[in-house]
């Protein structure tokens, strides 16, 4: 007997959110591997159990698809983790289609199809806890007789009939299976056939409750109303945006502290002479530290929002917001579902153009992507305060209204009115077909596990940080050497940065930002700023020589005069304008570029910004020059 030397590979196959993830889990403990799978950014886990037989069982979480004619990135990885078509991956022994027993209507489809792929199978009938409590009547020897599949009913999140669920899996794995039967995807025709054999199987074998669930259903009428549902989302975003912004402060300090700590130690290491030591210190200390610190102080309000995220997914409250945010994005062009990223986009793009992979119809992902750099991500901020402090008054209007917090509304506002604007327009320039209908079964109400919960949030924050950590640092050594190379010549006056190519790059681009009304000092800055958009006020400090505005209060306050006395109101404003539409951020480029993997849709998006932006300052300025704030 050899069957402990080679472990059963299992795959876990589902409707999105059907729980494979809680199964998975509940199965493997602590025992789980994460990773990418090659050449696409889709994790990948894998995880280990040993069955009462002694058997080794390896067991791979897949994400949720509605069926296997894959639509989306996501969709495809299932797909052909399925099929055993995925380089380096061998087909699953045993497939265990992951079903919410509340939701059968959809997933009954999908294991038609997975039937038909001809390997063993298992139906684990998940959140069979919320099905009893629904009262819904599912009549399981019926429904096993009608799939000819063995069935167990499990409460992943409680571990409930995980037991029973690793001995079908092993039994399955004896059993013997007609290989060689070779898979094609359905056409039009069979996806009907399935369709209307599963709406039979539902028939015959799913009553609904006696007495209907009044409780979600007097819950929904509320949050899904059209007026009330839209106020308490409203009233939600608004502790979420507060609580991003307020509680973060103190972790987000103690982070930029710990990496300006790193700085100073590593200068306080490195010798100071000869010609190559101050350059090793310099690029540890400005490029890699500086750099890599810049993005992840975001870290705190990245967790902030996804753990708002994730805990209001787990309530099954997000699919609600979805629903509601369908009908007002669906007039922009955007699909529902598009919401997550795009909130998510007001902390970081990066995360934001991640989380679009929800999205499963190509194009309305596409679309998402396109605009979620629009959004007023936190790195703008300190830009924004920098300038609104400097040129807007302290004053209040209207009797209650703070002009400064107006106009930073203003930007945040400008921000999400155009990429609504733009998605509109992505559709009538590259495609004209609808939005893909909002397809999404609104899951039962539960309350959310704090284990799984505390699991989600580590791994999202781990995946933010290692794409990060790739994309950004190779980026942060470029951007470094552009405004370290070449030195300044023997007795240079002006800072060391306007010698160096970023300096030359802003000479050489002066003319054309010029009719925007931006001096040299200023597109110099954009330069550096290119590595993260709040980069730009360091660089501005720097080519003003006011010294080390990040260290220091007074440097800062005395950047704020210096612009003060050498811009105008209207460069001011002009500059504000530009930050609000540039594509400032070479990490999130190379994140688009990694997720959308295409080259030719990147420069999509930079052109389009770039444009936007250019066009946003133009006008900004020359009202502002006519109006007298030139
Ligand atoms: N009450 C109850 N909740 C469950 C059960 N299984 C999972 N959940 C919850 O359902 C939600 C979705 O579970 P996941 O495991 O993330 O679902 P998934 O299928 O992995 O979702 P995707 O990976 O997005 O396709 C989570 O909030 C779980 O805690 C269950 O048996 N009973
Ligand atoms: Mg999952």
């Amino acid at each position: 007997m050899d069957i402990a030397v080679k472990p059963v590979r299992v795959a876990l196959v589902g409707n999105p959110n059907s729980g494979k993830t809680a199964l998975f889990n509940a199965l493997t403990g602590a025992h789980q591997k994460v990773a990418n799978y090659a050449g696409v950014t889709v994790e990948r886990k894998e995880g280990r159990v040993q069955t009462a037989t002694g058997r080794s069982v390896s067991v791979l979480d897949l994400p949720g698809t509605y069926s296997l004619r894959a639509r989306s990135p996501d969709e495809e990885v299932t797909r052909d983790a399925v099929l055993g078509r995925l380089k380096g991956e061998t087909p699953p022994d045993v497939i265990v289609a992951v079903a919410d027993a509340t939701n059968l209507r959809l997933v009954l489809r999908l294991i038609l199809e997975l039937k038909a792929v001809g390997r063993p199978m298992v139906l684990a009938l998940n959140m069979y806890d919320i099905a009893q409590r629904q009262g819904l009547r599912i009549d399981l020897e019926k429904l096993q007789a009608e799939l000819g599949v063995p069935i167990v009913t499990t409460v992943a999140t409680r571990k409930r009939g995980i037991d029973e669920l690793v001995a079908q899996i092993d039994a399955a794995a004896g059993s013997t299976w007609s290989e060689g039967e070779t898979w094609t995807a359905p056409d039009a025709a069979a996806i009907r056939s399935a369709h209307s054999r599963a709406e039979q199987i539902m028939r015959a074998t799913v009553r609904p409750p006696e007495r209907p669930d009044t409780l979600t259903g007097k819950v929904d009428a509320v949050l899904l109303h059209p007026v009330a549902g839209l106020a308490i989302l409203m009233a939600l975003l608004f502790v979420m945006f507060q609580a991003v912004f307020a509680w973060a402060t103190p972790a987000m300090d103690a982070i930029e502290a710990g990496f300006g700590l790193l700085g100073a130690g590593v200068g306080a290491v490195v010798p100071d002479s000869g010609p190559v030591w101050p350059l090793v210190e310099s690029l540890i200390v400005d490029g890699l530290i500086a750099g890599v610190g810049g993005v992840l102080v975001f870290l705190p309000q990245i967790i902030i929002l996804f753990a708002f995220i994730i805990l209001l997914e787990d309530f099954g409250y997000m699919a609600r917001a979805a629903f509601l945010m369908d009908k007002i994005m669906g007039g922009a062009g955007l699909h529902g579902r598009a919401f997550i990223p795009l909130l998510s986009s007001f902390a970081c793009a990066i995360p934001g153009v991640m989380a679009a992979r929800v999205i499963d119809a190509k194009r309305d992902r596409l679309t998402t992507i396109l605009v979620a750099p629009l959004m007023t991500c936190s790195a703008r901020i300190p830009v924004y305060t920098l300038i609104i402090g400097a040129f807007i008054p302290q004053e209040t209007v209207w009797g209650f209204a703070n002009l400064q917090g107006l106009v930073m509304f203003g930007l945040y506002a400008a921000g999400i009115v155009s990429a609504l604007v733009v998605s509109f327009v992505i559709r009538k320039i590259f495609w004209r077909g609808a939005v893909e209908p909002f397809m999404m079964e609104l899951p039962a109400y539960k309350t959310p596990d704090v284990k799984s919960v505390l699991l989600n949030l580590w791994l999202r924050a781990k995946i933010f940080m290692e794409r990060a950590a790739r994309i950004i640092l190779p980026l942060m050594i470029l951007v470094w050497a552009a405004s370290t190379f070449p030195y300044p010549p023997e007795g240079a006056t002006l800072p060391a940065i306007d010698y160096s190519f970023a300096g030359m790059i802003g000479h050489a681009l002066e003319p054309i930002f010029a009719p925007i009304g931006f001096n040299w000092q200023m597109v110099i800055a954009l330069v550096p700023g290119m590595a993260a958009r709040e980069v730009a006020v360091a660089a501005l400090g720097t080519v003003y020589a006011v010294g080390d505005v990040d260290a220091s209060v007074t440097a800062l306050e005395a950047l704020r005069t210096t612009i003060m006395a050498q811009w105008s109101l209207a460069t001011g404003l002009s500059f504000l304008a530009w930050y609000v539409f540039a594509p400032q951020c070479v990490a999130t480029l190379g994140v688009v570029k990694r997720e959308l993997n295409s080259w030719k849709w990147m420069w999509v998006m930079v052109v389009y910004m770039f444009a936007l932006a250019y066009l946003a300052s133009f006008v900004t300025y020359r009202i502002a020059v006519a109006l007298g704030g030139g």
